[in-house]
């Protein structure tokens, strides 16, 4: 088993990337005689769930799997599961799911009695590598993505790769454009790792799996711990591709498009803007957009079906943004990605009409 510790200012938690058996004693003791209140939905329970209560007493609460859960009835649905069970400040929730559950569980958890402890099982290898670590928690309001939300730190994540062989081959690519993500961030050797590697590990390869997490933590773990609420600027590199993969998100439909399908789409876009606009070659937009293609992820705005005239609109919306201005994750090349300071709409909209 692997393990880190995230320094979250007042909150330090550790990340584990091994097996859920390895834990039991952690998940006892977080649980403090009580069943462990489970926060997980039909499919994850339906495969996972004895695996848990063959290590301790759980009490289920089941909400609708996917991005469909991520919304008002649905938290709301949640904070009343807790009450009913007159959850307080010494229980402990556990979001035992991908993104989706831990954003919802993760917000309900951090609205309740404002804040009762929660631990994240991820069981998406986008949830793994990415939302588990991090505090981030949302729903999606009046038809904009993470519209609501706030920031709630885990106490401790499990991130068991074994989990993962359930998990559909479109699931799972589209959780590897966020390990992508870290490498095209600020990690080139992550990148060059996954050009190599990626085929085989979205076809099944354990070790590959784990090492994917293991390094997409580990580099977001430092992102996290140097602005903690995303405030400086440093945190908002893990939006690369987010603001174009958002705006792509709203438009389909929410719970449409996946996420990481989005991301996708939305990094090509961001390479390209950026090679347009002179701040990284054309041959690293290039290699990034054939990787992403060779692994199965839509790579185009065009693959997507969205209606490219709504983009713009709910670009406006995105949170980077700074007293009207847009602001972009851009990049001077692989591993080398920037927040810009402003980019001009009308170059915004030039790019759109022409982007593929
Ligand atoms: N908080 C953050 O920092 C953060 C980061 C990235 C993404 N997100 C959010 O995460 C969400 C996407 O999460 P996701 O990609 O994990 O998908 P998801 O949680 O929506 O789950 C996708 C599907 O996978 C199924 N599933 C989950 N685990 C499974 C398993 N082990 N075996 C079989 N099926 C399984 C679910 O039932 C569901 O049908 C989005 O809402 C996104 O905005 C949050
Ligand atoms: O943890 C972060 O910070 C991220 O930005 C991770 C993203 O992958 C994730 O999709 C996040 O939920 C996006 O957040 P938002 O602030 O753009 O809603
Ligand atoms: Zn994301």
């Amino acid at each position: 088993m692997k393990s880190l510790t995230v320094d979250a200012g007042d909150e330090r938690y550790d990340v584990l990337v091994g097996r859920l058996e390895d834990n039991r004693s952690r998940l006892a003791a977080l649980a403090r005689g009580n069943p462990l209140v489970v926060v997980s939905e039909p499919r994850v329970w339906g495969l996972h769930g004895a695996r848990l209560e063959a290590l301790l007493p759980c009490d289920p609460i089941l909400v609708p799997e996917g991005e469909a859960a991520k919304d008002w009835p649905h938290l709301r649905d949640l904070i009343q599961a807790f009450a009913d069970r007159n959850l307080d400040r010494g229980s402990t929730i556990a979001a035992f799911g991908g993104g989706s559950v831990g954003d919802l569980t993760g917000l309900a958890a951090g609205l309740f009695k404002r804040g009762i402890p929660l631990i994240h099982l991820p069981t998406t290898l986008l949830a793994q590598a990415d939302s588990a670590v991090g505090g981030k928690t949302a729903i999606d309001a009046l038809g904009q993505k993470n519209l609501v939300g706030m920031f709630h730190q885990p106490r401790m994540v499990i991130a068991d790769v074994s989990l993962l062989e359930t998990l559909d081959p479109r699931q799972l690519r589209a959780g590897y454009a966020e390990v992508v993500k870290y490498g095209l961030i600020r990690h080139e050797a992550l990148f060059e790792w996954a050009e190599d590697h990626g085929a085989i590990l979205l076809a099944g390869h354990h070790e590959y799996r784990e090492e994917a997490v293991w390094q997409s933590v580990a580099a977001k773990a430092r992102m996290v711990e140097a602005d903690i609420t995303d405030r400086n600027g440093a945190r908002a590199l893990l939006n690369f591709g987010h603001t174009f993969g958002h705006a792509l998100e709203s438009a389909a439909g929410l719970g449409t498009l996946l996420h990481g399908e989005a991301v996708a789409v939305g990094m090509v876009l961001a390479f390209d803007l950026s090679a347009e606009l002179g701040h990284c070659p054309h041959d690293d937009a290039r290699r990034v957009r054939a990787h992403l293609a060779a692994v199965g992820l839509p790579t185009t705005i065009a693959e997507t079906g969205v209606d490219r005239a709504a983009l713009l609109p709910l670009m406006r919306t995105d949170k980077k943004n700074d007293s009207g201005a847009l602001r972009l994750v851009l990049t001077e090349g692989i591993g080398e990605a920037f927040l810009s300071e402003g980019v001009e709409e009308r170059v915004l909209a030039d790019f759109l009409a022409r982007a593929a």
